[in-house]
């Protein structure tokens, strides 16, 4: 698709077009703000075009016919096409256009090199030292050897603590002997692990004369470069398929005795010196740099997959017609019913919402990034709070989300073809990896009651600008609502909910309890402040970007999106503002709802055009960008593997015989 200002192109489904007309903005400036720069938005119309002129980078078959085996050689065979023609392509220099056509070219279900990119190099970036570096990042980035992050077990994965994996200091031959003790200290999960990478980065408690030092990274060489093979001591494999993500191979790995030498430890931050020396690393958790640099981006990334599930929903609703309003000459749209609206306006405007938290975020991150090589390490608890509640938030609403999506898409949702449910089931995966949510909204808890009890020691001017709301007080709003005053309603819900909870536990721990077993008796309730307080921050963040915007055509949709995001989270939170809102109040705000609804209705389409997901990208019948979707679903379903001949081998073998011998 080369980008028009609206995207109207001939042959388009009229229905869709006449959406396109509608649009009071031109697709393109919002692209611009959603990716961050005309710039950017740009290049990403040209490498997409750019791969549409390479018909070996299309998918050989639509992904949901092949099983796991054609899934994993297929993404190997699209690796290995784009590599050919990278310099074509992409300037292979940008991260952003590298990510890009790995979205584009090997979609969501997982390639060889998907934690390559976006956790081996970052934790070589974060964590090996200059020399490492000069020895490792650049055969990483030329991909001479491809990697992946080896952290989680069979047995742990949220409790660093009690990872088994053992790695052993060998003075005598300045080596690090890893070893896996145990059946649950096998790693278990990582991306990539099982069949695709020859080296990991592994984190193993580092063992220094019986003493164990905490878990550290490692650099380690799984198979031979030359044959693939699993070296000697090395127990490497495939996990088998999963809810998604079947075209990557998460594995499991086992160490017998395995040597390395004493250099392989990541050590940027913390040494072994030869004779066996600890040097302590500025932080305690500064090996955990990885996972802040994943959860900083996991908004933007979890936006964009709301996004997918929205693209091919609100262009689906605006094709199908079922049912009449008042003309009964023609079948109504299914996106003119209030009930669809409602039930994806409101996530059109979280996935815009997310992706401009994520600019924040990543943004913080870099700069973390910096601070730690200077030494200066004070931002990372603030930024492990936010990014551990920013990610839990982000996966969960966006797993709502593209549900909703897919029963917004009748009985055609539930197939394949729509592909919402594969975007589904990788979406929520971010909801267990890089942080089980419930334990990463309890890091953030932690963080809360901290806040709460420098207010208590009379210290509320030391609290931080995300956390200094906790130490003020409301207990009035106009009834003229605008978004600051919506903020101020979040406000008063995230107050009053972390005040409780903090209170809860401290009650619990004055009673003579312990602060664990307090702490677990009041986490219900910190885990509903920590997604108050999240919510609090999306919303402020969404309030400033649009704010930001100079596009004044853009701007005013993003009004009218940010008018429908505030009422409906508002209405969401009900329970928590009814010390604050009287009901003529709540009633206000819930027909503010419905009346954005209204305003945004001639915008939507053009609202997910925005988000210029290309048709290879999104894989969905449903989503087509030209809305030709029936001829194309029979088409489809025609290309079933089962389809290939009128009578299958089974009803051969099993049924007819079954059918015959019922005749006797
Ligand atoms: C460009 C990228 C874009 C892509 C975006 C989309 C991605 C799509 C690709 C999909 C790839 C998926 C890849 C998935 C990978 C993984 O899942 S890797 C494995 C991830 N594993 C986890 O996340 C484990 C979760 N557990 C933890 O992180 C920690 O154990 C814990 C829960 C945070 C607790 O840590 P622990 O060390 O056990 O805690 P304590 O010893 O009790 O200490 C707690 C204190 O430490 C503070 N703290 C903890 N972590 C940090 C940190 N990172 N930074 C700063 N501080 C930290 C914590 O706040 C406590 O402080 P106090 O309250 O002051 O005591
Ligand atoms: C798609 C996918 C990709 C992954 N990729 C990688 C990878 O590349 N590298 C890697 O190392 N790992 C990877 N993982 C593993 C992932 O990081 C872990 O599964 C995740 O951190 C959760 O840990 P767990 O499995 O031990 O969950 P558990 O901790 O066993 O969670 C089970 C339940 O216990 C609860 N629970 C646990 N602890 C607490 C607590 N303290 N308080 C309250 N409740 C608690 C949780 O909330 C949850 O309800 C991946 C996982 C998935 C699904």
């Amino acid at each position: 698709m080369t980008a028009l200002n609206k995207s109207i192109e001939p042959g388009d489904s009229p229905d869709l077009t006449e959406e396109r007309a509608s649009g009071t903005f031109d697709t393109n400036a919002m692209a611009a703000v959603i990716y961050g720069s005309d710039k950017f938005a740009q290049r990403r119309r040209e490498i997409s075009e750019a791969i549409s002129k390479i018909p070996e980078l299309a998918d050989s078959a639509p992904l949901p016919f092949l099983d796991r085996f054609g899934k994993v050689t297929e993404g190997s065979r699209k690796l290995s096409v784009i590599l050919e023609n990278i310099d074509k392509l992409i300037d292979p220099s940008s991260y952003e256009e590298g990510l890009h056509l790995y979205t584009e070219v090997m979609g969501m279900e997982g390639h060889p090199l998907a934690l390559h990119e976006v956790m081996f190099i970052p934790a070589l970036i974060a964590q090996a030292s200059d020399e490492q570096q000069v020895k490792w990042l650049g055969r990483a980035r030329r991909r001479e050897i491809i990697g992946c992050y080896a952290q989680t077990e069979m047995g742990h994965g949220s409790n660093l603590r009690a990872l088994e994996t053992t790695a052993t200091y060998s003075p005598e031959t300045q080596e690090f002997i890893l070893h896996s003790p145990t059946i649950t200290s096998l790693k278990w999960w990582p991306g990539a692990l099982g069949k695709s990478a020859n080296w990991a980065v592994v984190v193993a408690n580092l063992i220094i004369r019986d003493k164990n030092y905490g878990p550290h990274p490692f650099m380690v060489q799984l198979r031979d470069e030359d044959s693939h093979e699993p070296l000697p001591g090395i127990t490497v494999g495939d996990i088998g398929p999963k809810m998604a993500f079947n075209g990557g191979d998460n594995g499991f790995l086992g160490f017998r005795n395995y040597r390395i030498p004493r250099e392989y430890l990541l050590n940027r931050h913390a040494k072994v010196e030869a004779d066996g020396r600890y040097v302590k690393p500025p932080h305690a958790k500064i090996n955990h740099s990885a996972m802040i640099r994943v959860r900083s981006h996991m908004a933007t990334g979890q936006g964009a997959l709301l996004a997918h599930a929205l693209v091919i929903a609100v262009r689906y609703s605006a094709v199908r017609r079922q049912g009449y309003l008042e003309d009964k000459s023609r079948e109504v749209k299914v996106l003119d019913y209030q009930t669809q609206q409602h039930r994806l306006f409101p996530s059109i405007a979280r996935a815009y919402a997310f992706i401009f938290c994520g600019f924040e975020t990543i943004r913080l991150y870099d700069q973390l990034l910096i601070d730690v090589q200077n030494g200066n390490t004070s931002g990372m608890a603030d930024l492990h709070a936010l990014t551990s509640g920013l990610k839990s938030v982000v996966t969960y609403q966006t797993g709502e989300g593209i549900e909703q999506a897919r029963m917004a898409c009748g009985g055609h949702g539930y197939s394949m073809a729509s592909y919402i449910s594969e975007i589904y089931g990788v979406a929520i995966g971010g909801c267990t990896y890089e942080g089980e949510n419930m334990v990463m909204l309890l890091q953030l808890g932690r963080y809360l009651v901290k806040s709460i009890e420098m207010i208590q020691n009379g210290k509320s001017r030391e609290l931080g600008p995300m956390v200094a709301y906790l130490a003020e007080n409301e207990s009035e709003i106009d009834l003229n609502l605008g978004p600051n005053e919506y903020l101020k309603v979040f406000e008063y819900a995230a107050r009053n909910q972390t005040w409780r909870a903090t209170e809860k536990f401290q009650k619990l721990r004055n009673s003579g309890m312990s602060n664990e077993k307090a702490w677990n008796q009041a986490s219900v309730e910190l885990t509903r402040a920590s997604r108050l307080h999240t919510r609090l921050y999306i919303m402020s963040t969404f309030i400033n970007h649009v704010g930001s915007i100079v596009d004044q055509k853009v701007k005013g949709v993003l009004i009218d999106l940010l008018n429908v995001h505030v009422t409906y989270e508002v209405m969401d939170i009900g329970i928590y503002v009814q010390g604050l809102l009287s009901s003529n109040q709540m009633d206000l705000i819930r027909n503010q709802l419905y009346v954005s609804l209204e305003t945004i209705r001639p915008n939507a389409v053009s609202l997910v055009d925005s988000f210029q997901i290309s048709d290879m990208q999104l894989r969905s019948v449903l989503g087509r960008r030209d809305g030709n979707v029936y001829e194309n679903l029979f088409k489809w379903a025609k290309s079933s593997p089962l389809n290939k001949t009128d009578v299958l081998p089974s009803v051969t073998q099993y049924l007819k015989p079954m059918m015959e011998k019922s005749k006797l």
